[in-house]
């Protein structure tokens, strides 16, 4: 093992390069060891570490939809990148496009490799030649004065999961992580509508959501006019504002969705404000390419920008929203030139920040997100792909919507969940037309989610849910309260060994086998036990259980 290039051993050091000077110090902590440090100068992408690679690697994509998966080492070839997609595969192409990438943490039997943040650095993993080398990536900004090195840490013991756990709680305290002490339960309009979703249909819903047990009532895309222009609706939709009193009124939390970070090529917003967006050689820069139209990043680093947007979640609020789900976050962390000279992570978290101000203690999902910049700004995290009426068998495990993706990542991702956000797994669905998934499927999909303790949120046309989608809806609700680990996490075949302690329905063990669509459910019997879960003063998450009556 190598650390900054010398032999790994505990002590204070210092490394004065010809560009920039960093000084480190690695100490021995619980189950392994931590590098701390700043940095100053003109570091560019600056190796931290250096090991043997393992042949098997638990590999992590930087962004809520990315895969978070199992890859065998001697059999990986580099894939093939959608220039549409690009920053979605990476936010350092030029990597993935050549070699096996991690982001932010990486794992192999009995250890794991991980950075606690990404407040300045993109911190990522490149397995090369035989050794895997973890690195800080600054974007080319030069430091004038010292700043923090994103912390690093190497945890050994037996059990994975349990090192993953213990990685998580690290982040969660490094970034202190916002978890709220209860999960939302509610309805979406994206896996049934999509962008089809009518005022009238939504009013529908509105009508027959009384009959299930939400408390969240969230409008996907659809309703704005256009990417950017979301205080303007289109003709078949009341104002925004109407739209949030007509879902209080029904008793129902408001939740709208935005894509806050981007602006369409045809957006008012755009055109108004060309300048605002991340450039290219000083021209609008195509952050990604969806709606069939370009879209832009809006420039995070400028003052102009940051007030627009506090402005905009601050009128959502003000009209009655208490739900945000923003999307497509990652648009405000692409690379490229912006105003000031800050690294696209700190822009980025500049525009998270603004949001979070804008709107106070209310829920915010993040969705489509840099994943570790973003703790401690949102309450929930989507952190898989999207879910589709559709196994998705013959769909490529690369961040496209798949149900059979979707779950796989609420899996591999489990250990994030209570530790840095709660994890949003992505929707049930539960109709019995208009969906290709099978009663088992829907079964299978929704245990999964409950046992892990995850948000639920169901997303149908709600007239097509018949008695099986209630039971299984409120059977999943009786899985959430419980302390969930995935036994084999390091596992290829896609068959996983799920336990959960202390659930409302007792302790409960589900096997899943997401190859042959398969599941077994254990119940061990009601527990009289109540979660609980506070912060302690050290920032770390204190889990105890106490007699007396479930909320
Ligand atoms: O269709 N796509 O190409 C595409 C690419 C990437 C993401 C994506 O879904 C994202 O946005 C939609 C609304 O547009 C929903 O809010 C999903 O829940 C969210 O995850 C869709």
């Amino acid at each position: 093992m190598e650390i900054f290039k010398r032999p790994f051993r505990e002590g204070s050091f210092v490394l004065k390069e010809k560009d920039y000077t960093v000084e480190f110090e690695v100490e021995k902590i619980h189950l392994g060891w931590k590098i701390s440090g700043r940095v100053k100068g003109n570091p560019g992408r600056l190796e931290i570490f250096r090991t043997n690679a393992p042949k098997k690697l638990l590999v992590n994509n930087w962004q809520s939809w990315g895969p978070c998966r199992v890859v065998d080492l001697p059999s990986f070839t580099p894939p093939e990148i959608d220039p549409n997609w690009q920053y979605t595969a990476s936010v350092v192409p030029d990597v993935i496009k050549n070699r096996l990438q991690s982001d932010y943490f990486v794992a192999e039997e009995g250890r794991v490799y991980g950075f606690l943040s990404s407040k300045i650095a993109h911190p990522f993993f490149a397995a090369e030649n035989g050794e895997l080398v973890a690195y800080l990536e600054y974007f080319d900004v030069k430091f004038d004065d010292f700043v923090p090195i994103e912390p690093f840490v190497v945890l050994e013991d037996p059990n994975t999961s349990l090192l993953l756990e213990k990685y998580a709680e690290l982040v969660g305290k490094e970034n202190s992580a916002r978890i709220p002490e209860r999960t939302p339960v509610g309805w979406c309009s994206w896996y049934h509508y999509f962008l089809d979703l009518t005022w009238e249909e939504t009013l529908k819903n509105l009508e027959l959501a009384g009959e299930f047990p939400f408390e969240v009532f969230q409008i996907d895309d659809a309703y704005e006019k256009d990417i950017g222009d979301w205080l303007v609706t289109k003709k078949d939709f009341p104002s925004v504002d109407e739209m949030a009193r007509t879902i209080q009124e029904k008793g129902f939390v408001p939740g709208i969705w935005t894509a806050p970070f981007s602006v369409s090529e045809t957006s008012d917003v755009f055109n108004s404000y060309p300048d605002w967006v991340v450039k290219e050689n000083g021209m609008p820069k195509m952050a990604y390419r969806n709606w069939n139209r370009k879209i832009y990043a809006l420039d995070l680093s400028n003052k102009e920008v940051l007030d627009w947007l506090f402005d905009l979640f601050s009128s959502l609020k003000k009209m009655g929203y208490r739900y945000f789900k923003i999307d497509f976050l990652f648009a405000g962390a692409i690379p490229g030139e912006r105003k000031e000279n800050i690294t696209p992570v700190q822009a980025f978290r500049k525009g998270m920040e603004v949001i979070r101000k804008a709107v106070g203690d209310l829920f915010i999902l993040g969705c489509g997100s840099p994943l570790l910049p973003a703790v401690g700004y949102v309450d929930g995290m989507r952190i898989g792909p999207d879910t589709t009426p559709f196994w998705g068998d013959q769909i490529e495990d690369n961040g496209a919507p798949a149900a059979r993706w979707a779950l796989r990542n609420a899996i591999t991702r489990y250990f994030m969940h209570d530790r840095l956000w709660l994890n949003d797994p992505d929707c049930l669905i539960l109709r019995e037309e208009k969906t290709e998934l099978t009663p088992k499927e829907r079964e299978l999909y929704s245990y999964t989610c409950g046992i892990l303790d995850n948000m639920i949120i169901e997303s149908d046309d709600l007239s097509l849910v018949k008695e099986h989608g209630r039971k299984v809806l409120r059977e999943t609700l009786d899985l959430l309260g419980g302390k969930p680990r995935v036994l084999n996490i390091m596992t290829e075949d896609l068959k996983y060994e799920i336990v959960s302690s202390g659930t409302i329905s007792g302790n409960t063990r589900l096997v899943v086998d997401l190859k042959n669509r398969e599941y077994h459910l254990e119940k061990e019997g009601k527990s009289s036990l109540r979660k609980k879960v506070v912060k302690r003063e050290d920032g770390r998450n204190f889990y105890f259980y106490e007699e007396g009556e479930r909320e």
